[in-house]
């Protein structure tokens, strides 16, 4: 039943939202509405874009909120700035340990992500609570009035706040939910500035501002969506860039080692390459190039992972498939072949092939560097032909 509903939710999702992002395309749309099934390159620059931002208003809040206390010790009477400073302090010393936990933002995880904005949020949420229900115990007159409803509005910065951070709408929803709560229990409490027609109208208005919020998290991750796939491929030949390729090829490496489920690398270089540019010019060269990648692609299992390492280098990253597998597998790519030159004669390339436990390589830099000697041997060896950790395979 809830499997149901949450596929037909996901179906009105991709409706109305493909009208809006039309350059976005089904999977780019969900991946808007919720970010379990997001690629790693788009995690990994969304949790660096998270942290980054929270760590920024975490330094910003550790200076504002202390020097806030001027204001109410130059407004209001000891026995409530008392109370208010204390919890500016409490906040301030909460801001500054987000900070410095967030030193070393290179090896954060998604969770790790989230628990460091929850916690940015946490901490106003709980000071807003604090600070009315301190607040509420006295009765205030003109300006210290106009004070004490200045903090009813720390909500409204909160909401909107979430709106600098490239949010799918699940987590912007979960992540104002506690504010919205917040905001009830304020009213719950009966405090004597907010009134019910008052809460009323204010928590219509901090829906609104939830609503604009999410949206303008939406668009910017549907801006970093369109941005991180422009990246991750080569415009020519539509295979991984070097870049994205390289971080592919860093996560499977760790993912094959902790679960001890082969990896094999196959490098690939066409032979002869720079001929058919000298000889029939740059265009045809690119002609070649593109078909060759359409035909490696059409040859292999859609898990592997295509990338174009250098100008006529490609390289091919294969999850859980052993040596003999990926030698198997790239006799099929040979025997299918990688398009023809545009004299009709067949394009052939030098292929190394490595794998991690055969090989016993420790990072992904090694398997590659071996891959890559291996690709050379088959240069030397006479081109057209593979090498690899079980056997040399000629033509
Ligand atoms: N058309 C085209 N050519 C490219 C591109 N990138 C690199 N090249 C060319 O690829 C050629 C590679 O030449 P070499 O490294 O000498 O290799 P090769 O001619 O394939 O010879 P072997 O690898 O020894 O078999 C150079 O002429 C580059 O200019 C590209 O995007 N398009």
């Amino acid at each position: 039943m809830l499997t149901k509903l949450r596929s037909q939710f996901s179906r009105l999702w991709l409706k109305t939202w493909s009208l809006v992002f039309t350059e976005m395309s089904a999977q780019e749309i969900i991946w808007l509405l919720r970010p379990g099934s997001h690629i790693s390159l788009l995690s990994t620059r969304r949790v660096s874009m998270i942290v980054s931002r929270v760590r920024l208003i975490a330094i910003l809040f550790a200076i504002l909120t202390p020097l806030w206390s001027l204001l109410d010790i130059w407004a209001f009477p000891p026995e409530i700035w008392h109370g208010l400073v204390a919890m500016r302090l409490i906040a301030t010393a909460g801001f500054a340990a987000l900070v410095l936990s967030l030193r070393k933002a290179d090896d954060i995880s998604p969770l790790g992500a989230y628990r460091a904005l929850g916690f940015l949020l946490l901490i106003p949420t709980a000071f807003f609570l604090f600070s009315y229900l301190h607040m509420s115990q006295f009765n205030l007159h003109g300006l210290q009035e106009a004070f004490g409803v200045g903090y009813a509005y720390l909500p409204f910065v909160m909401l909107a706040g979430l709106s600098v951070f490239p949010l799918t709408a699940v987590e912007s929803m979960g992540f104002a939910a506690p504010m919205l709560l917040a905001q009830v229990a304020a009213a719950i409490l009966k405090l004597p500035i907010l009134d019910w027609p008052t809460f009323a109208a204010s928590f219509w208005l901090l829906m609104l501002i939830t609503a604009v919020s999410a949206l303008a998290g939406l668009s910017q991750l549907a801006f970093m969506i369109v941005l991180v796939r422009e990246a991750m491929r080569d415009g020519m030949t539509g295979c991984f860039s070097h870049t994205s390729g390289a971080e592919l090829l860093d996560l499977q490496f760790i993912i094959s080692s902790r679960s001890g489920n082969p990896l094999s690398l196959v490098f690939l270089d066409l032979d002869h390459f720079k001929r058919v540019n000298d000889e029939f010019g740059h265009d045809a060269g690119d002609r070649v190039l593109t078909n060759a990648a359409e035909a490696i692609r059409g040859s292999v299992r859609t898990g592997d992972i295509l990338v174009r390492w250098g100008g006529e280098e490609f390289v091919l990253i294969m999850p859980n498939t052993d040596a003999r597998q990926a030698t198997v597998a790239i006799e099929r790519v040979r025997k299918a072949g990688l398009g023809n030159r545009p004299d009709g004669t067949p394009v052939t390339a030098s292929i190394g092939i490595a794998e991690r436990m055969v090989d016993a390589r420790e990072s992904w830099r090694q398997l590659m560097e071996m891959a890559d000697t291996r690709m050379y041997e088959a240069k030397k060896g006479g081109r057209d032909r593979i090498v690899g950790p079980l056997a040399t395979a000629g033509q």
